[in-house]
């Protein structure tokens, strides 16, 4: 995969500027007039964003690829499907504690990363509704998708549906996956801590042979100790279970099979044990825990609350973060370690909670500057992205309104030239076979680097 890997790479650890603070904002102040609002069409300020369009967001799917690469090379299906399953729920580990809300791609953006196993390319396909469409490939896999999220303001919490199908292939196998991503809820618009939550079923299934991964994501609802866990079946095309996945999607996936989990369920062992075994592979998820007690978004909680804004009654429900409680752990015998998160940067708050993987997204190669090989409509040249990451506040806020105007007068001009044809240049529309929803297929070219793009839309 590694034919222009020439592009060289210097790893970030920080951003070059810290985040600013948010104390002069207030979310409610913002948001009050929306409830019930798709979120996608209101414009909200800068300091809300984080400095990455949701094209980048979507390539941190990609973090712990490994996973595919591993599943690719078992031997059984079942196999097989219990790392594409720990790949889906790995996915999904870096929105824990991202609160920013990443820029929203402008019609015709791409974004693409090149790394020693992979590489992926993103575009932004339609505008009203939002659609990022990705396509990833390796010598072992091919991982691609389209996203669609709904993003619904309702008071006191964000709601979001990533609505889209995402499809994995096995050429070596002839085998596709596809599922679908659980909801996300960010909590505590109106006062208290802001937290995410991902939360429903998530159903994996092998067409080729029918296997199956049913997969829930618990949400904390009334108690907290289901907080962010993850469990569910293997299951094959006769919906025997096979393999019982079971830990957080912030933290870890292991795997027993469905025999140890039933002794172990017959034993009793389940709700009284400690627990702390389980928490505790490689030592990472308890130093996670004890920042996620510790966890103070000073600057997130002082935007929430205005003290001369009218704030409505609250219901009675807290405005803190659950504790996870680790005695309802499982810990089942002769289980084995599918996945981990790796741990956040200490620096992680001044750089809105990005994980190593997320800091090196704008990061620009050396010879990537377009004409050398950056296509020029990629995310890394948006220039309001920028100069949020350099701390420029109003830099940024500036050109995202340009860039908006832009865009609106570009296609008001396509409008009444041509009746609004718009295609986009790496992907094209289809039907999916296997889940007959809409989806979009790359149409190759892209790594040509043949970019005939004429009018830039930055
Ligand atoms: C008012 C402020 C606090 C709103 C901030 C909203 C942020 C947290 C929202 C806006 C868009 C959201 C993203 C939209 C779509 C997806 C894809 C899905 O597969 C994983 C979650 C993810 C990546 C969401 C994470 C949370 C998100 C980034």
């Amino acid at each position: 995969m590694a034919e222009e890997d020439s592009i060289e790479r210097v790893e970030r650890t920080e951003l070059p500027a810290p985040m600013i603070s948010r104390k002069e904002v207030s979310i409610w102040a913002i948001l009050k007039n929306c409830i019930g609002k798709d979120l996608s069409k209101i414009t909200m300020p800068v300091m809300l964003n984080e400095p990455l369009s949701f094209l980048q967001r979507l390539c941190e799917y990609m973090e712990y690829a490994h996973l595919l690469t591993q599943a690719a090379h078992q031997e059984t299906p079942e196999d097989r499907m219990k790392y594409v399953a720990a790949f889906a729920v790995s996915a999904l580990a870096s929105n824990w504690e991202r609160l920013g809300k990443p820029f929203n791609p402008l019609l015709g953006e791409t974004y693409e990363l090149q790394r020693d196993d992979y590489r992926i390319v993103c575009e932004q396909v339609s505008h009203h509704p939002p659609v990022s469409a990705f396509h990833a490939e390796s010598n072992d896999f091919k991982f691609h998708g389209s996203i669609n999220p709904k993003i619904k303001f309702w008071g006191k919490s964000v709601e979001v549906n990533p609505k889209g199908t995402v499809t994995i292939e096995f050429p070596k196998w002839n085998e596709t996956y596809t599922w679908t991503n659980v909801n996300c809820c960010v909590h505590n618009i109106i006062v208290g801590k802001l937290w995410i939550e991902q939360y429903g079923k998530m159903v994996i299934t092998n067409h080729a042979t029918g296997h199956v991964a049913n997969l829930t994501f618990k949400s904390a609802g009334s108690g907290a100790k289901h907080l962010h866990r993850v469990e569910g079946f293997v299951r094959d095309s006769s919906e025997k279970n096979i393999y019982f996945l079971y830990g957080k999607w912030t933290d870890f996936i292991k795997c027993c099979t469905a025999e140890s989990y039933s002794q172990y369920i017959k034993q009793g062992t389940r709700k009284n044990e400690d627990g702390e075994a389980a928490d505790s592979p490689n030592g990472t998820p308890k130093r996670m825990f004890s920042k996620l007690n510790s966890f103070k978004l000073s600057s997130f909680r002082s935007m929430s609350i205005q003290d001369n804004d009218s704030i409505p009654p609250l219901e009675q429900e807290t405005n803190e973060i659950p504790k996870s409680d680790s005695a309802y752990s499982l810990d089942v015998p002769d289980s084995t370690l599918l996945w981990s998160c790796k741990p956040r940067p200490s620096n992680c708050e001044e750089y809105y909670h990005f994980t190593h993987f997320a800091l090196q997204l704008n990061a620009m190669g050396k010879n990537m500057k377009p004409p050398l090989t950056l296509c020029p409509t990629d995310s890394r040249l948006r220039p309001d992205i920028l100069y949020l990451e350099d701390g420029n506040l109003d830099g940024a806020s500036k050109e995202k309104t340009r860039l908006e105007e832009k865009q609106r007068y570009t296609r008001k001009h396509r409008k009444s030239t041509n009746g609004d044809d718009w295609t986009p240049r790496w992907f094209k529309h289809v039907t999916s076979p296997y889940t007959k929803t809409e989806d979009w297929n790359y149409v190759g070219g892209y790594w040509d680097r043949k970019y005939d793009i004429a009018n830039t839309i930055f």
